[in-house]
């Protein structure tokens, strides 16, 4: 339905995207994630032939969005950082204004509006100067005018920034809803709105792909959710001998308190194999009773930071999240098994290769 290859925009010389490639899947919703300054808006401005690119390609539908606009731009419906709307117009004028630009049949529209004002809660302003609004209510209304002529394709930029907790809630069901017929890209700085609704995470940084998953795959992986926490009930002599039969279980770290008669300790899977039922049995048979279990990952908040942290900390193996022994999602959906040793996500062994030559072309 999207698809972006090789993504380039220079503002001057500062590169604000690099190099970025990435489809979305029909129905999909793909959330983007970024620190300030990442690229997000940058990149949706020219997926939605608001701005030109340098270089690279996008396709919309099928359709170059640089080579057929026209066509390319039916199929999308934006709401940018920043609403456009006219704020001396009514909710209802500035609705029908947008039917009208975007050629919504006349005998539709009026049905059309009353279906997009009732879908983002707005019909109680329908006749009120949009100048007149909450920021809530004006950022439903940049909602709507996106939904208008029901493109195949939205892309929302922060689409609940200004928003109660409650309309938050109202505009992540709606956005769902949506994706039943719409293929959705949305940014927003809120990450569990992320994880509860997108189907897939990307995360940039200064322009470039860091990661590309599903939201539980990130965590899973990237988290390295190989490890299980244990509290068990028993000597720590006879745990240790009764895991030690369990082929799948690469390492043991005990905790170095214990008290009660209970042991703490993490256990990792070789392989991301699940180890939870031999654990189970071996800990039952060993007549040592499990009275905590549960697996190691990380939020996406977690990831998100690790995997945006500020060079040169995040292009080097030194951050732990590189280190585990893990596979490693690239940006193609290629797991790569690393095992035991350092692992570099693809485009960050990219930006250091490239530093190199640089640096060796500076000497
Ligand atoms: N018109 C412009 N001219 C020059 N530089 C720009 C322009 N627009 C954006 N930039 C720069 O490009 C980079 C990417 O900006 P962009 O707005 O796309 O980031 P973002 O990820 O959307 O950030 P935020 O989350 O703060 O909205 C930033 O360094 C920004 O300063």
């Amino acid at each position: 339905m999207i698809e972006v290859k090789n993504l380039t925009k220079k503002y001057g010389e500062h590169l604000a995207v690099d190099n970025l490639s990435f489809t979305v899947d029909k129905g999909q919703i793909l959330g983007f994630l970024g620190p300030n300054g990442a690229g997000k808006s940058t990149t949706m401005n020219i997926l939605t032939g608001y701005i030109s690119a340098t270089d690279g390609t996008v396709l919309i539908d099928g359709h170059d969005i640089f080579e057929e606009p026209e066509e390319a731009k039916k199929s999308i419906g934006y709401l940018p950082e920043i609403p456009p709307l006219y704020q001396d117009m009514t909710v209802r004028e500035y609705l029908n204004f947008v039917a009208d630009i975007k050629q919504v049949k006349k005998s539709e529209k009026a049905t059309m509006l009353t279906q997009i004002m009732g879908m983002t809660k707005i019909a109680d302003v329908s006749e009120r100067l949009i100048k007149q609004l909450s920021k809530g209510y004006k950022q439903r209304v940049g909602l709507a005018q996106s939904i208008v002529g029901f493109p195949d394709v939205l892309i929302l930029d922060e689409p609940t920034v200004g928003l109660d907790p409650m309309q938050i809630i109202e505009i992540r069901d709606l956005i769902k809803e949506l994706s039943k017929k719409h293929t959705i890209i949305l940014s927003s700085h809120i990450l569990s709105e992320i994880s509860a609704i997108c189907d897939r995470v990307m995360i940039i940084n200064k322009g470039r792909l860091l990661v590309s998953d599903t939201p539980d795959n990130l965590s899973k992986h990237i988290g390295g959710s190989n490890g299980l926490h244990l509290k068990v009930k028993g000597e720590k002599d006879v745990i240790k001998k009764a895991l030690g039969n369990i082929d799948d279980i690469a390492k043991i770290d005990f905790d170095s308190s214990e008290a009660d008669g209970f042991v703490k300790f993490t256990a990792y899977s070789a392989e991301d194999k699940d180890i939870r039922e031999k654990v189970f049995y071996a800990l039952s048979d060993a007549r040592c009773p499990i009275m905590d279990m549960k697996s190691t990952s990380m939020s996406l908040e977690d990831i998100f930071l690790e995997v945006t942290k500020t060079e040169p900390e995040a292009k080097t193996a030194k951050n732990p999240v590189f280190k585990k022994r893990q596979k490693v999602i690239n940006q193609n959906n290629v797991e790569q098994k690393m095992d035991n040793e350092t692992v570099k996500i693809p485009v960050v062994q990219e930006m250091e290769q490239r530093e190199e030559k640089q640096d060796a072309g500076n000497l």
